[in-house]
């Protein structure tokens, strides 16, 4: 099947850091063209129209995709049904425990209102379940390990922004190097995501709040509670000086026997801006979507669902020449 032209009008939900990564790619893409961003804030300091979020709907008609650009620990949940109702939407939901709850939940709002939800793009989820799914599917008896890190998860520092009495918040996964050099040799069957990394938080907040926000961060499930986490209290000034940047990256290691011989799989990935990569996953995944709703298909779709050529805004004919 051949990838129809089509220009596909795209809208973000959502202006923080990802959001305003999607901006700048959409603009960067042959095939879309950018409609505008819908906030819960009146002034972005961008020069692409802003709706206010809560009249979104009255624009579905103007938008083939919209990209949720919102965080996972509070605002997708709770918003993303709603959208999915009235428009194609793709989103980076990033709960791991909870994602097949969020493919039920859009799933059927999606059907409703006759549109595709593309859920849980980015890297991980996105290309890192990609490659589990690959790689594992090589091996009779797949040996597999993930790490992250060292880098600023978007979606841990978003979980930590939502405790209550936080001022400022960011939030870096750091892997252990040793279990890296284990999983690579083959020996990672012990290893587990929890026994491999630490989660490191740096918080601006009253002191007065302090040991609610330790306590509400390390107790929270999935996210911080079942890892070893550490919570340090900072100035304003210290958090300016250096906590900006947002590097992350991360190893997918897969290795087996095959009959006698053992071989291994690596993905890997090196970012210097985990929101413009997650970004650049995210709109490729959106471009998916709109030529799947534009074939008729309704309903939520993963990474795992979708071929490859539908990411690509060259013709198939021609990525079959260049690429297979
Ligand atoms: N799957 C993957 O691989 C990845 C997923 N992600 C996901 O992306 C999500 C979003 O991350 P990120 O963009 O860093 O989160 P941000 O905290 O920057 O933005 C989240 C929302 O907060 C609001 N917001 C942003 N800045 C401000 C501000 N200054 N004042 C008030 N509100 C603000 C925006 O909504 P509004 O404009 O309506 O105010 C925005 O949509 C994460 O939760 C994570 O789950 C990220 C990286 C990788
Ligand atoms: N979802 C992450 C990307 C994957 C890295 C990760 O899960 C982590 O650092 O814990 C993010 O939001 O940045």
């Amino acid at each position: 099947m051949s990838s129809s032209p089509m220009t596909i009008r795209a809208a973000i939900v959502g202006y923080g850091n990802l959001g305003k990564s999607v901006e700048k790619l959409i603009r960067a893409q042959p095939d879309m063209d950018l409609v505008g961003i819908f906030s819960r804030r009146s002034e972005l300091g961008t020069d692409t129209p802003v709706f206010p979020a809560a009249s979104a709907a009255d624009h579905a008609q103007d938008i083939d995709v919209l990209f949720l650009c919102l965080g996972s620990a509070t605002d997708i949940p709770e918003q993303a049904p709603g959208y999915a109702r009235h428009f194609t939407t793709v989103d980076t939901y990033d709960n791991h425990h909870l994602i097949p709850d969020h493919y039920a939940t859009m799933d059927a709002a999606a059907r409703q209102g006759g549109n595709v939800a593309m859920i849980s793009t980015g890297w991980d989820p996105g290309l890192f379940s990609l490659n589990r799914t690959l790689a594992s599917a090589l091996f009779p008896d797949a040996q597999q390990n993930t790490f992250w890190g060292k880098g600023l998860s978007q979606g841990h520092s978003d979980a930590v922004r939502r405790v209550p009495g936080v001022r400022r918040g960011v939030q870096y996964t750091i892997p252990n190097e040793e279990a890296i050099v284990e999983a690579k040799a083959g020996r990672g069957a012990e290893i587990s995501a929890t026994s491999a990394h630490v989660r490191e938080c740096y918080v601006v907040a009253d002191e007065a709040d302090h040991a609610a926000i330790r306590e509400a961060i390390t107790t929270m499930p999935d996210y911080f509670a079942p890892y070893d986490t550490t919570v340090h209290f900072i100035s304003d000034e210290v958090f300016e000086r250096d906590h900006q940047g947002m590097p992350h990256g991360g190893h997918v290691v897969t290795s087996g026997d095959l009959g006698g011989s053992r071989s291994s799989v690596e993905f890997v990935l090196e970012l210097e801006s985990n929101p413009d990569f997650t970004a650049a996953s995210q709109v490729a995944y959106g471009r998916a979507a709109a030529r799947l709703k534009a074939e008729g298909k309704t309903g939520a779709f993963t990474v795992l669902e979708v071929a490859p050529y539908l990411l690509s805004p060259v013709a198939l004919e021609e990525l079959i020449r260049r690429d297979v």
